[in-house]
């Protein structure tokens, strides 16, 4: 059986993050990937030059289009722009049948961009965050939304805690922007009390756009096929490990990641993630 997995993001024209990167993702791990675009964006790998968010009643006819068709079997959401948005998101799902359901909540490109209104946080946190089966924050996000700084291990820790307290199913605290550690470090802690650690070296580059929406959509795509949560995320850190690792210096600012890498070490070259450490 085809496995069917939902993007709801915005699209970003340079091709290496958002809709582009969760539909090239979903494609390589195997299911047919469908998408709810919430805003435009006119991007390259050196920044942000244009913003145009989408109507919010084609953002609820694409979703009704969809979900009136197709069994979804996991769905995502990436940059989401208005308290408008995310409150139509949250109603419209609502209306159907539930899957497992990850947020990644995206609020600033790399290049410094606000993809997020800050009055926007307030619906992602009552509105959307109760209804995930997974919540994939970086840190700058992370603190934002507990109201705390994050600079170690132990601040991930009570961070995560906190965003659990918020009604998510489990929170992914993702370390890649940690700079007290030579390691790529991202902690997973689930409201049913499980807790592990995922430890990959931290690879030297510049490459790096989009490895969020990459790591949230190979999660995603994972749950459409229809793995255990923490087995989705596994798979999905050696993905994401892979696909940076192979990053394409394309472009003149920072090169996205390659979303073809773990399909092509034969996927599941699990050896070049250093180690997984259960805890
Ligand atoms: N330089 C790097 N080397 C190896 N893994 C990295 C690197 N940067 C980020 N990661 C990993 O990529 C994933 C996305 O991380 P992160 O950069 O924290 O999120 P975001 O892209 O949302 O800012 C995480 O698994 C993180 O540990
Ligand atoms: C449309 C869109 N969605 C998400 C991101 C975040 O990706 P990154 O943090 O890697 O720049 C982005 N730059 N553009």
């Amino acid at each position: 059986m085809t496995s069917i997995a939902l993007t709801i993001a915005g699209s970003d024209s340079g091709g290496g993050a958002g809709i582009q990167a969760d539909l090239k993702t979903f494609q390589e791990l195997g299911t047919f990937g469908t998408s709810a675009l919430t805003a435009v964006t006119a991007q390259n790998t050196l920044g942000v030059h244009a913003v145009q968010p989408i109507d919010t009643s084609i953002v609820i006819a694409q979703l009704e289009a969809i979900l009136d068709d197709f069994t979804i079997g996991a769905a995502k959401t990436g940059m989401l722009f208005s308290a408008e948005i995310i409150e139509a998101i949250s109603d419209t799902l609502s209306r159907y049948p539930t899957f497992p359901f990850v947020i990644d909540p995206v609020m600033i490109a790399k290049g410094g961009a606000s993809l997020l209104q800050q009055a926007a946080i307030v619906a992602l946190k009552e509105r959307l965050i109760p209804m995930a089966a997974l919540l994939t924050p970086n840190i700058p996000e992370a603190e934002v939304l507990a109201e705390m700084p994050i600079t170690s291990l132990s601040h991930m820790e009570i961070a995560a805690k906190r965003l659990l307290e918020m009604g998510a199913g489990a929170v992914l605290l993702k370390g890649g922007h940690r700079e007290d550690t030579p390691f790529a470090e991202d902690l997973f802690v689930s409201a049913d009390g499980e807790r592990f650690i995922m430890k990959s070296k931290r690879i030297q580059t510049k490459d790096t756009h989009g490895t969020g929406c990459t790591f949230a959509a190979a999660i995603t795509a994972e749950l459409a096929k229809g793995a255990p949560m923490t087995e989705a995320v596994i798979t999905a850190k050696h993905f994401i490990h892979a696909a940076i690792e192979d990053g394409l210096s394309i472009g003149n600012g920072h090169g996205p990641t390659n979303h073809a890498a773990y399909r092509l070490r034969g996927n599941r070259a699990r050896k070049d993630v250093e180690l997984i450490e259960k805890r």
